[in-house]
């Protein structure tokens, strides 16, 4: 049970609330050799986009990870590598309760000096493979906790609930409005639910699924049922992956900032670009030289923007281009998701002759390679037109290729040149 390097800041003056996340699964359900709260999203192991969920939210003081014996060294990676702070991990057991059950020992079997990991007046259950939560519910469930001793998320049920009779007939079937899905997070007066677990038997620890029922049938408590949101579902099997995929791509296609030169003809094609765009996404624009340390940049920065587009009048100014990088990898915003960068050409030559020699791919292909390490995607868009009549249905086919490549965050296409 190790704490995160410099995990521990100034803790709050009134009795702090932790977290505990098990993630001592092996993930059968969804199939494969990984177990799913360690399978990449979007290049992450999930297990940390929950963590963050936690870490972000600062009146969560702990948060104690729960793994398996043989995913301690793997979860200690990612804490270091993510900057995750406030973390325990734990060793989990053969089944969720007994993981849960080892999460709580932390705080009562203490064996970091007090003031690492001060007992909470509630804790929140929470699994690791429930990746969307945000600070709403987990307030509603930790203020309901405090009042009745427990508190549990639920959601309408879909599928309506049946018994099976011995001969795997149908025996009866419930009423659906008269019941709802247990969901997570749950929370608990600390004291209520560790006692729940020291009297829980063997049989309650193998087999059981629900903390709340534990709290009923060991310490009298009628859990709060709070009304939760669609998007805490679990992340059971591969279908689930693919859409916390795609929810979290849709999160980061939000917002893109378009950074112009300050040459005339560029600053145009920017602007209609921006008119292009803005329909489908938050545009920020911005004309400055890339070579200034521009403050208003670091703004954007601060906005948490993870997309770039540079509309550059000249060949591909790599070394230009270097500062951006860099600027953002000061700003760590890559840290936790992949940068969309992409570098516009704008060839507005008279004669179409216009042409990118395999030097210059090779260049731009090289350049977006080293970048990707930084977590940053590179992709090079051409806007070629000879005729200032076709400009606008060029720029629309940017604009159109632009958001494609916003949505889809293809590492694989990072470095290739498209036309629009
Ligand atoms: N011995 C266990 C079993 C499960 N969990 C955790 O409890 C959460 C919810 O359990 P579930 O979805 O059932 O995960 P798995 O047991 O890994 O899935 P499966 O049943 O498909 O193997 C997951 O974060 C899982 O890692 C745990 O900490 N310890
Ligand atoms: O049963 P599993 O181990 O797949 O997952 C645990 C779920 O049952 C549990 O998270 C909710 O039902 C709330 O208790």
């Amino acid at each position: 049970m190790e704490p995160s390097p410099g995990s521990r800041d100034a803790r709050p003056a009134v009795t702090p609330v932790a977290a505990v996340l098990p993630a001592g699964g092996s993930g059968e359900r969804l199939g494969g050799a990984t177990p799913k709260q360690f399978c990449a999203v979007q290049g992450r192991p999930l297990v940390s986009y929950t963590v963050r969920a936690m870490e972000r939210i600062s009146w969560i003081a702990d948060i104690i990870v729960v793994v398996s014996p043989e995913n301690i060294e793997i979860m200690k990676s990612i804490v270091e590598r993510y900057g995750h702070k406030r973390v325990t991990i734990v060793k989990g057991g053969i089944t969720r309760h007994r993981s849960i059950f080892n999460g709580l020992k932390v705080f009562a079997e203490n064996k970091f000096s007090n003031h690492l990991l001060q007992k909470p007046e509630v804790v929140i259950i929470h699994d690791a493979v429930r990746p969307f939560v945000e600070e709403d519910i987990l307030s509603k469930v930790v203020m309901a906790a405090k009042e009745h001793g427990a508190a549990g998320a639920i959601r309408p049920l879909v599928s309506t609930v049946i018994a099976s009779a011995a001969d795997g007939c149908l025996d009866h079937s419930l009423e659906r409005a008269r019941y709802r899905a247990s969901e997570m997070p749950q929370a608990f007066l600390f004291d209520i639910i560790y006692e729940a677990y020291r009297q829980c038997t063997d049989y309650d620890l193998d087999y059981g699924t629900e903390c709340l029922h534990l709290a009923l049938k060991y310490c009298k408590t009628n859990a709060k049922l709070v009304e939760g949101t669609a998007d805490l579902w679990k992340v059971t099997y591969k279908r689930d992956l693919y859409a916390a995929e795609s929810i979290i791509k849709d999160n980061l296609s939000q917002q893109v900032c378009v950074i112009t030169d300050v040459k005339e003809a560029v600053a145009q094609v920017g602007f209609l670009l921006h008119e292009c765009l803005k329909s489908q996404i938050k545009v920020e624009a911005i004309s400055i030289s890339l070579s200034k340390n521009d403050s208003y940049l670091q703004n954007i920065f601060s906005g948490q923007c993870y997309n770039f587009v540079c509309v550059k009048g000249n060949k591909y100014a790599i070394q230009e281009t270097q500062q951006l990088v860099d600027m953002l990898e000061k700003s760590n915003i890559p840290l936790l998701y992949p940068v969309v960068l992409i570098l516009v050409h704008l060839d507005i030559s008279e004669n179409i002759s216009f042409s990118i020699g395999m030097e210059e791919l090779t260049r731009i292909k090289k350049f977006a390679r080293e970048v990707k390490k930084k977590n940053i995607f590179v992709y090079g868009l051409l806007i070629q037109y000879k005729d200032h009549l076709l400009l606008q249905e060029t720029v629309n086919s940017a604009a159109a290729l632009i958001m494609a490549l916003i949505k889809d965050r293809n590492p694989e296409l990072i470095g290739q040149l498209l036309v629009a």
